[in-house]
């Protein structure tokens, strides 16, 4: 697996490239100083050079003064040699003039000293004879042939300590002829020499040497002489000798330490110092500026994407709000139920409207006593824990109290619903006061008998039944009496069918007058023939019971054809029994029956009593 590309820390990197930098400012901070410093150094030594070289001409100009006094001396020479007082007075003046000058002497053309003066001090020079191997004899050589003046190299004097030699050759008037005469000779001693040159001039802040080719003539060092740099130096001309060097080594006093190197490395470093430190807060900045702009970039995304969502709540809301507020518009009651704890989440309009409260104090009542609002709600709670634990869909028929006291009959559909881990009920109500009454229309219309009103051949089974179960559970006789018009198929043929029709609903009439107890039934059996239960009756009681209505149609006196009394009558089956596991209730229809069948074999218009069902 490939190693993930790796991509430097921003913080290390960009500290990394602030150091580089600060290094590369300092770096180039400090070469700059030290071009300052080596150009500092170089004006300096120029400056000390043009010191040396101008000291220098100064020597030379000193020199050639003093050495001009002496070769006047020289020219004169012809009237020394006439009169020698004479050169001794100018001699002495001039040395006195030039204290710097050990002697003035004539060596003869055999390298004898013969006159010199002064005498005080050179005594060891008196008569001296050069030796052949005195190194002034080149010079005087090179003198004698050129003519010219010739100073020699540094020498040792044969009074003590070194000297220079300052000759010029000497010529004599012989009869018009010049004629050789030796050497006047000016001997300086070299540090006297120099000292007088020097004399008067600014040279105290030097370090100075003067050389020849023998050596060093003259030296003055100054302790803070800087001998590791190069001298500045300069050729003095001291008469026609170019053997001499004056050299000027640095020191203290001739390199004035400028403070501008010093400065500007000080300046340069805290210039670079500043600047990198400049650079890395506007890194900083950069990052954080680029931290917020990230920051900034994904807060505008979450914004937009919040705004997305809220768009989309706002939508969802409002289509929520639509489908609550059309559910306002419905008939049925809405209502979502929390069970545990108990709670109505939602409910439309509808819930209490339709009971006469407003939403606030339908909510309140709830709270505090859901029975007065659905009696039996405590109950029912319970039952609606159990359908939610099982979760399954149920209808109820409740009744609801209105504000007014008035029970509405409602049939609920109940159904749970989970969301977010928490059990609702989500239930619809619906008033079916009208669906109850149609129903129960409806179930009257099916037991009841269209032309005569009375119960019909299936109410009185079904009543037959459980009256005969409930007065078996009481153990009381249950009566019941056949009934039967006579002879009405002659009515219908006499009367026509609407009238035998109407006779039946008058026959009905009289049945009913006189049966009235609870749970007596009368039902018309079929046709012509008619039912009479009745519970808790014993056999007497049906007795007078069919009594009261034979007296009741004879009262009615609907005329028929029929001999004697030429009108309606009826024939009455009585059987009663008390309710058994023995006998099925049928005995009870059978045995009335049988009755009935007796009563119109004995001549019709009267009662029979079956025996009796034991
Ligand atoms: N008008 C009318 N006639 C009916 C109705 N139901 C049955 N009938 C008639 O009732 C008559 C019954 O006649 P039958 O069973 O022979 O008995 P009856 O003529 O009454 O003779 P007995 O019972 O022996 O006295 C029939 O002619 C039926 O058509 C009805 O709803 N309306």
């Amino acid at each position: 697996m490939d190693a993930l590309p790796h991509k430097p820390q921003p913080r290390l990197f960009h500290a990394i490239l602030v150091m580089v930098l600060l290094l590369c400012l300092a770096i180039g901070t400090l070469s700059v100083w030290r071009t300052l410093v080596q150009n500092e150094t170089h004006r300096q030594q120029e400056l000390l050079q043009q010191e040396v070289e101008g000291l220098a001409r100064q020597m030379e100009t000193r020199f050639d003064y003093q050495t001009d006094a002496i070769q006047r001396m020289a020219r004169r020479w012809s009237d020394y040699r006439r009169h020698p007082p004479a050169w001794q007075r100018d001699a002495d003046a001039l040395l006195e003039d030039f204290d710097n000058i050990q002697a003035i002497e004539w060596l003869d053309a055999s390298h004898c000293i013969r006159w010199i003066r002064p005498l005080q001090g050179n005594e060891p020079a008196v008569e001296f004879q050069y030796p052949d191997d005195h190194p002034n004899l080149p010079y005087l050589q090179i003198a004698r042939e050129s003519g010219q003046p010739v100073l020699s190299n540094q020498f040792e004097l044969v009074q003590g300590g070194a000297g220079l030699a300052y000759q010029i050759p000497l010529y004599r008037d012989a009869g018009g002829n010049p004629q050789f005469d030796g050497y006047l000779i000016a001997i300086f001693r070299a540090e006297a020499l120099l000292h007088s040159l020097l004399a008067e001039l600014p040279t105290a802040h030097l370090s100075l040497t003067l050389e020849d080719r023998r050596g060093t003539l003259f030296q003055r060092l100054r302790a803070d002489t800087h001998y590791s740099l190069p001298p500045a130096q300069a050729r003095v001309h001291l008469g026609d000798s170019d053997n001499f060097t004056l050299y000027s080594y640095p020191n203290a006093a001739t390199l004035h330490n400028s403070p501008i190197p010093t400065i500007t490395l000080i300046g340069g470093l805290l210039a670079s110092a500043l600047l990198c430190h400049a650079l890395w807060l506007a890194l900083l900045a950069t990052r954080r500026l680029e931290a917020l702009q990230l920051t900034n970039r994904t807060l505008q995304s979450e914004i937009a994407r919040r705004q997305q969502v809220e768009q989309v709540l706002q939508s969802s809301q409002s289509r929520l709000q639509l489908v609550l507020d059309m559910t306002d518009y419905s008939y049925d009651a809405l209502f979502i139920l929390n069970l545990d704890p108990f709670e109505i989440v939602y409910m439309n309009r509808t819930c209490w409207a339709s009971l006469g409260y407003s939403a606030e104090q339908l909510r309140n009542l709830l709270g505090i006593c859901p029975d007065d609002v659905v009696p039996g709600a405590q109950d029912w709670l319970e039952t609606l824990r159990e359908q939610s634990r099982k979760g399954e869909s149920a209808i109820y028929q409740r009744h609801a109290r209105t504000r007014t006291g008035k029970l509405v009959p409602l049939e609920i559909s109940v159904r749970p619903m989970k969301r977010l881990g928490i059990d609702y009920l989500v239930c619809v109500g619906r008033n079916n006061h009208q669906q109850l009454e149609a129903t129960a229309q409806l179930e009257r219309l099916t037991q009841i008998d269209g032309l005569t009103g009375l119960f019909n051949r299936r109410s009185f089974d079904a009543a037959l039944a459980a009256e005969w179960r409930r007065l078996q559970r009481q153990q009381l006789p249950l009566g019941m009496l056949m009934v039967d018009v006579d002879h009405f198929k002659l009515y219908n043929d006499t009367y026509g069918h609407l009238a035998g029709d109407d006779a039946l609903r008058s026959v009905s009439r009289a049945l009913q007058q006189h049966v009235g107890r609870e749970g007596d039934r009368v039902c018309r059996y079929g046709g012509e023939e008619f039912a009479i239960l009745l519970p808790g009756a014993d056999i007497a009681q049906c007795r007078k019971v069919a009594d009261l209505i034979h007296a009741e149609v004879r009262q009615m006196k609907i005329p028929h054809v029929v001999e004697p009394e030429r009108r309606l009558s009826i024939s009455i089956g009585i059987a009663c029994a008390l309710p058994g596991c023995e006998h099925p209730p049928e005995s009870l229809v059978q045995a009335a029956d049988q009755a009935l069948y007796e009563a119109k074999k004995a001549g019709r218009n009267r009662s029979a009593c079956a025996e009796l069902v034991s």
